[in-house]
């Protein structure tokens, strides 16, 4: 995990644990092995620490958080023996010096960094703080309000700007042309340099924990911690992070020490970390599936799309911005002029907010081909249709596609609910067809849904996976189901939250326990901004508007959706909706018209209002919510419980402090649930969403808890 060796008598002690070199126990005793070996020969004048492969250490290993080999030879006593060598310690920094990784760099006694490395402290994101001194030494390196920015935010910097804050002593120029391994060969020889430079320098002012930290004012204090309770809503480790940065100025650093680690104990062990550490892992997990190997995926290097709305060149733009040539296709110049111009204005906004050079937006707009013939497509790699949501519309786009494209090209349809297999039966190519489910807006959102037909093959899936991940989008692989993952969950979700008004709620009331539950927004707020004629448009193609055509024994609670569209109260775009909007605002006011007509509603419909506790609120809406998941994953429609949370964190606003959906469920209890599941479903009992799925009836009653379940489940399935 590390190696030794010795170069013009400096000591070079390279951690070597790929892929990010992550701080295991094997690099943490490896790392005092290197000291002692190097402290104790007498030709060694100095040290060198540096990262192998692509990077200096990213982090601690989280995977040891749970397992608690991280508090064998702690990182915290590691980083102080580095400190207190006799001999100057210099860290050579490439890649990502995360974490741990810059908590090692700040006990070293001297900092180097390429120009093309980057600098962080992201523990609050996984609920935990810079605790291995992180919280001490930064403030007495680089300040007070710098380091508290750093470490409540998480957000990491680039080596330039940790040069100019203070962090560094010294960059070695690297140019984005040159090789991983030139920039480790140039920053080697350059930390040697230094190493030999120093070799005789006294270290004094050289361990950042003896240097003084200036005390800022309680105001500052004050200000960070009423921003971080707006940017970071209901997040602890940021301002539990702050109070450890506090005590850097207000004790020496032992005692300063002692409070950073006093306060990383109550949050390691908190329900936040844990669900902030599943969903680091649930995220690198959605390429892993039981069955596809991601490496028979080929290559995407030509792309076309469909329609050039508000979603076509949406996508388009994810794919130029990567350098991947896109005929962006329409039907009218009128409408491709017009998402072209959308096109060019979002990389006009990036070059004016600084986010890219006018040179980057242009070479980007340069992979941009805008076309009205379908024929520029006949030798894409893959090809998106963005086109109305509409069976037979789509169907019959992609039958011209099959007719048009070369064979081996992949047809995406970009659908939230359409029928894969259906789409697919119009092409001589259904091993070819598959759904991709981009999320609004589609240069902005990560999420994608990517949706296998029961004819989809092995080598489409892996293909369209790859690349989603090449335009830095969260992929996951889901089931060919009404609504997929995602809406389907949505559909019952939004049906507890509608039902409640019939039976005696308002929406502001329920927006307000599903904010105060950790979501951005409400669900009315959020129906508002999407536009509420996009839900009636899905309950006409589901035939439950009309009275004649629905199931007398489900439940209908949409009367009052359906009417604000008649009353054209389509939501923000429209000033009106659930809510009323002043002019350009998105910030909606409680609506008389609107509350009466629920009030009357209810009536008609024969309920007798009630008042509903936050406490009903917030369980119906998720249980109901979360039985869905479960439903899809006794299915098959969802792999695993990991890639439930993923979609409803990345694409729902699902707060992640709670881990996702699935992760919420086995934290509140399954029992629990099930039994209130029970319940609900006893008092409405033309609610089908209130039927419990078999599998959570099954975890319920043995005591089991889901992740773990579906873990052993998966290996057993792996090992067959
Ligand atoms: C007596 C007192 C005892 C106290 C004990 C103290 C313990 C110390 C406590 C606090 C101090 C320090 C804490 C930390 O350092 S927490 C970690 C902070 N670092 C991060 O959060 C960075 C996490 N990583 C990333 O952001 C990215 O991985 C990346 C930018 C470095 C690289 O991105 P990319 O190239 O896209 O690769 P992947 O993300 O896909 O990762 C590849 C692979 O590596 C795994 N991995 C990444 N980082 C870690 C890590 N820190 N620990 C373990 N594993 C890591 C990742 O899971 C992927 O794995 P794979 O899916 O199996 O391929």
């Amino acid at each position: 995990m590390t190696s030794y060796k010795t170069i013009k008598d400096v000591a070079v002690i390279t951690i070597e644990n790929p892929p990010v070199n992550a701080l295991s126990l094997a690099v943490r005793e490896g790392i005092l092995d290197g000291l002692s070996r190097a402290s104790k020969d007498d030709t060694v004048c100095a040290i060198v620490i540096i990262g192998g492969g692509r990077t200096f250490p990213a982090g601690a290993d989280i995977s040891e958080f749970a397992n608690g080999k991280a508090f064998t030879k702690p990182l915290p006593q590691i980083i102080e023996k580095i400190e207190s060598t006799q001999k100057p310690i210099v860290c050579a920094i490439h890649g990502t010096a995360f974490g741990g990784g810059l908590e090692v760099a700040l006990g070293c006694h001297y900092r180097i960094a390429s120009t093309r490395s980057k600098v962080g402290l992201p523990e609050v994101n996984l609920g935990i703080l810079p605790g291995a001194g992180g919280t001490q030494r930064l403030p007495r390196l680089i300040g007070v309000w710098l380091a508290a920015e750093m470490i409540c935010s998480g957000k990491p910097i680039e080596a330039v700007d940790a040069d100019a804050k203070g962090i560094l002593d010294d960059l070695v120029e690297i140019s984005s042309l040159e090789s991983v391994q030139t920039e480790y060969d140039k920053l080697l020889d350059a930390a040697i340099t230094l190493a030999l430079r120093v070799k005789n320098h006294s270290l004094e002012g050289k361990r950042v924990s003896q240097l003084k930290v200036e005390p800022v004012s309680d105001f500052f204090y004050e200000q960070l911690a009423l921003q971080i309770s707006k940017n970071a809503r209901g997040m602890n480790a940021p301002l539990q992070a702050l109070k450890a940065v506090k005590a850097s100025a207000m004790f020496p650093f032992k005692e300063g020490m002692q409070r950073e680690q006093q306060i990383l104990g109550r949050l390691f062990v908190s329900s936040q970390a844990k669900a902030l550490q599943h969903i680091f892992f649930a995220e690198r997990q959605t390429m892993k599936i039981p069955g596809i190997d991601m490496k028979k995926g080929v290559p995407i290097k030509f792309v076309g799309v469909i329609g050039a709305g508000m979603m076509g060149s949406g996508i388009a733009i994810n794919f130029i911005k990567k350098g991947i040539p896109v005929v962006l296709i329409d039907a009218e110049q009128e409408f491709l002029d017009r998402g072209v111009k959308a096109i060019e204005d979002y990389f006009k906004g990036r070059v004016k907010k600084g986010k890219t050079t006018r040179f980057l937006a242009d070479r980007s707009l340069g992979y941009l081909r805008p076309s009205l013939h379908y024929e520029d497509l006949s030798n894409v790699d893959l090809v998106i249709e963005a086109v109305f949501e509409n069976l037979d519309v789509k169907k019959s786009v992609l039958k011209h596609l099959d007719e048009i494209c070369k064979p081996q090209t992949i047809l995406c349809t970009n659908t939230s609910t359409l029928d894969i297999d259906q789409i697919a039966s119009a092409t001589n190519r259904p091993d070819r067809v598959i759904g991709t489910h981009f999320f609004s807006p589609a240069n902005v959102m990560r999420l994608m849904e990517n949706v296998a037909g029961s004819k989809t093959s092995e080598r489409t899936i892996a293909s369209v996976m790859q690349i989603s991940k090449t335009i830095s989008k969260i992929p996951v692989l889901v089931g060919n189901c009404f609504g997929f993952i995602g809406n389907r969950m949505l559909f019952p979700y939004n049906n507890q939250a509608n039902a409640l008004l019939q039976e005696g709620a308002f929406p502001h009331d329920v927006d307000k326990v599903l904010y105060d539950f950790g979501f951005p927004m409400g669900l009315f707020q959020m129906s508002d901004l999407a536009g509420n004629d996009i839900g009636l448009h899905i309950r006409k193609a589901q035939g439950i508007v009309d009275p004649s055509q629905r199931d007398p024994n489900e439940r209908y609670v949409s009367t009052t959706a359906d009417k604000l569209c008649e009353m054209k109260r389509f939501g923000v775009k429209s000033s009106k909706g659930w809510y009323s909007y002043a002019k350009g605002s998105r910030k909606g006011r409680p609506d008389k018209e609107v509350m009466d007509l629920i009030v009357e509603n209810s009536k008609a419909e024969g309920f007798v209002r009630r008042n509903i506790s936050a406490k009903e609120i917030e369980e119906r809406c998720l249980y109901a919510l979360i039985n869905e998941g479960f439903k899809c994953l006794e299915e098959g429609m969802a792999y695993k419980p990991g890639d439930i949370d993923i979609i409803w964190i990345y694409g729902y606003g699902f707060p992640p402090q709670k881990g996702g959906p699935m992760h919420y469920a086995d934290a509140v209890g399954l029992k629990k649930i099930y039994d209130s599941i029970l319940q609900y479903g006893k008092a409405d009992p033309k609610t089908s969403a209130w039927k419990p799925s078999k599998l959570l009836e099954q975890l319920a009653s043995s005591g089991k808890k889901l992740a773990k379940y579906w873990t052993k489940k998966l290996k057993a399935q792996s090992n067959l």
